[in-house]
């Protein structure tokens, strides 16, 4: 059966976060349940693997499976903590004598473009927008409110009768946005804060309390929440819905139907 493996579970700036001083940041130093790199995905098939987003800690996230070749990544919105990778990716393809292939939103390729012009010499950018398959997943992507921080795209991957979701970076979803997520097999969604104070016109991300109301309405099966911040403290026991589970790097999912079910 296929398998998702986290890479990374932290938001844009990891924990812990290089300023901070917070218990959660000091664990996080010391013991490390809590150190959380960039979040991103793997999923593995039995004969290959494509990557979900490549933060700036892609080459710890490489290193730490002894990964030496990654081909083919989906991106779902160009900001640092999604792409910053980009060039050490491209760099190592270039090393290997492979172009890796890279996915994106048309709207997104430009920008990653903009940002890394020399990016196509070793990967080729395509866009997704129509829907494309990958390992015999049928991959579906949508724009979704970033809240502050813009849009980001959210992805649907079915195969076999199953489905999941992955949308690490979203806020306030209305109707449209939240369509292709309604009873997924797994939804991962991408939660800052347990429940963030500040004001909603200055946030991007989901709290959890915020998750709990958008899950109750779309009622996947499971779900694990991702890009989490210092404020996340995984040695704690939240008030969570009983189908949720706090990701971490390593943690690993079986993406099919189990016999019994
Ligand atoms: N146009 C932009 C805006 C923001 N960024 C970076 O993305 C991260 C946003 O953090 P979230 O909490 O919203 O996930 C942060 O690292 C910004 O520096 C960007 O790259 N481009």
């Amino acid at each position: 059966m296929d398998t998702l493996k986290f890479l990374g579970t932290g938001d844009a700036m990891g924990t812990p976060r290089v300023y901070c001083g917070c218990p959660v940041c000091e664990e996080a130093r010391l013991s490390g349940t809590n150190a959380r790199l960039r979040s991103s995905v793997l999923v593995e098939s039995s004969d290959d693997f494509f990557v979900i987003d490549c933060g700036p800690d892609w080459r710890r996230q490489m290193e730490s499976l002894g990964i030496r070749v990654m081909r083919r990544l989906l991106v779902t919105h160009p900001h640092f903590d999604h792409i910053g990778g980009l060039p050490e990716w491209a760099d190592a393809c270039r090393w290997v004598g492979i172009k890796g292939e890279l996915y994106a939103p048309a709207e997104v390729i430009p920008v990653i473009l903009r940002q890394y012009p020399w990016l196509g010499s070793h990967i080729e950018l395509k866009p997704l927008d129509e829907g494309i398959e990958l390992d015999g997943w049928q991959i579906a992507a949508w724009r979704v409110n970033h809240g502050k921080n813009g849009y980001s795209y959210a992805f649907r991957l079915e195969k076999e009768g199953y489905a999941w979701v992955y949308c690490p970076d979203s806020i306030s979803l209305g109707d449209e946005e939240t369509r292709l997520m309604r009873e997924a097999d797994l939804l991962v969604l991408g939660t800052s804060f347990y429940h963030e104070e500040a004001e909603l016109s200055t946030r991007s991300v989901y709290d959890m309390t915020e998750a709990a109301e958008l899950l109750a309405d779309v009622k996947p099966r499971r779900a694990v929440y991702t890009h989490m911040s210092h404020d996340v403290d995984l040695r704690k026991a939240y008030d969570l819905p009983d189908n949720v589970e706090l990701g971490y790097a390593g943690k690993t999912v079986p993406l099919g139907h189990r016999i019994e079910e």
